[in-house]
């Protein structure tokens, strides 16, 4: 095992092959783990050869945005279905999470607000371990309100911070709070970004992301059921927190950039703003714009996973997925020169 420094303040552990090591030394001793919020289990499921070819995790709240991003990707890495089959839910009997595998990609859905994506990336990283899936990178595409910019952004979180500020995620343990610091990935953030391009009919951009724990009071809301302070309360909070750098306000990229981080595990969170929370705070668009607006972070992840797969030779230029399908040597070198940025 080899150290990496992330930080002067920590350093994290790493396998040289790349596996995910779990910082919990009771894992190896158990008979077998049951991941029982997904519906597999160590010893019940062969989770090697289930997910072992695994490279992308895509996150993002509800089963039907997953389900979609599942189909999505299928058709741009021309990935094929034997005939007559439709991809499976294969975490349904857990009635929490969805999953769907596409080739190299899960594509899962997390729910609401930090309990629950930090339940899932404790369950999601451990079947990365037990599936000995190598250097995985973990993506949320989500939905947000953004502070003073217009509805259909995109933004790409450098940081994320808590309703306070501080950018680590704090949970009592055993008594005690632990703090972990939330950190994504700078050099994905860069590349995804590098990604959007001046035909996209919207602005994708880079900012610092709060996440809270609640989507009325905790993001200052004037439109919940309990409401203890005034609209020029409000609106000073939002000013004070977009002068300190913040963009957008979600619900789960703190626990996703921490635990991710604690894992030795890429990561990067992409959301579109529904709303510009100094205008107002309810969501007002109509639902085809909304669905279009999901779809955004949607296209720049996987205009990355295809711009992965291509340069290591697993897609084609006409997006079809084989072994070394590469149709024109030429032209593929010309993208792989073109995006040396992508790892
Ligand atoms: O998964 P998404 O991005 O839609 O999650 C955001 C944050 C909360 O979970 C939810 C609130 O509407 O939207
Ligand atoms: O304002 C918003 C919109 C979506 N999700 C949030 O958490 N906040």
């Amino acid at each position: 095992m080899s150290r990496r420094t992330i930080s002067q303040e920590e350093e994290i552990d790493e396998y040289p092959d790349g596996t995910v090591k779990l910082r919990n030394p009771h894992i190896e001793l158990m008979d077998q783990d049951i991941l029982y919020h997904l519906a597999l289990g160590s010893e019940s499921h062969d989770l090697v050869s289930m997910f072992g070819d695994v490279k992308f995790v895509v996150m993002g709240g509800t089963p039907k945005r997953v389900e979609q991003f599942a189909y999505y990707i299928m058709q741009e890495i021309g990935h094929k279905l034997p005939a007559g089959t439709t991809l499976l839910d294969i975490s349904q009997y857990s009635y929490r999470y969805s999953m769907y595998k596409v080739g190299p990609v899960l594509s899962i859905s997390h729910g609401m607000g930090i309990p629950s994506v930090g339940i899932l990336l404790h369950e999601v990283i451990k079947l990365m371990y037990h599936a000995r899936v190598k250097d995985p990178i973990f993506f949320r595409i989500g939905t947000c309100g953004g502070i003073g910019i217009e509805g259909g952004t995109v933004v790409i979180s450098e940081e994320a911070v808590d309703g306070l500020l501080r950018p680590v995620l704090e949970l009592p343990v055993l008594g005690k709070m632990h703090s972990r610091p939330a950190r994504l990935d700078k050099k994905l953030t860069r590349e995804l970004k590098a990604l959007a391009t001046a035909e996209d009919p919207y602005d994708t951009i880079i900012g610092k992301t709060m996440c809270t724990y609640d989507f009325y009071e905790g993001q200052g809301r004037l439109d919940g059921a309990f409401c203890d302070y005034t609209d020029e309360d409000k609106m000073a909070f939002l000013g004070r927190v977009h002068e300190a750098g913040v963009t957008n306000i979600e619900m789960e990229s703190l626990s996703f950039a921490a635990l991710t981080h604690h894992a030795g595990i890429k990561s990067a969170v992409i959301c579109v703003t529904l709303v510009d929370r100094l205008k107002g705070d309810q969501v007002l668009a109509p639902k085809e714009v909304l669905s279009e607006w999901q779809e955004r972070p949607q296209k720049l992840v996987c205009r990355y996973i295809k711009r992965y797969l291509q340069m290591k030779g697993r897609l084609s230029l006409d997006g079809h997925c084989g072994s070394m399908c590469v149709k024109s040597p030429r032209r593929f070198k010309l993208v792989q020169q073109e995006s040396e940025h992508v790892d």
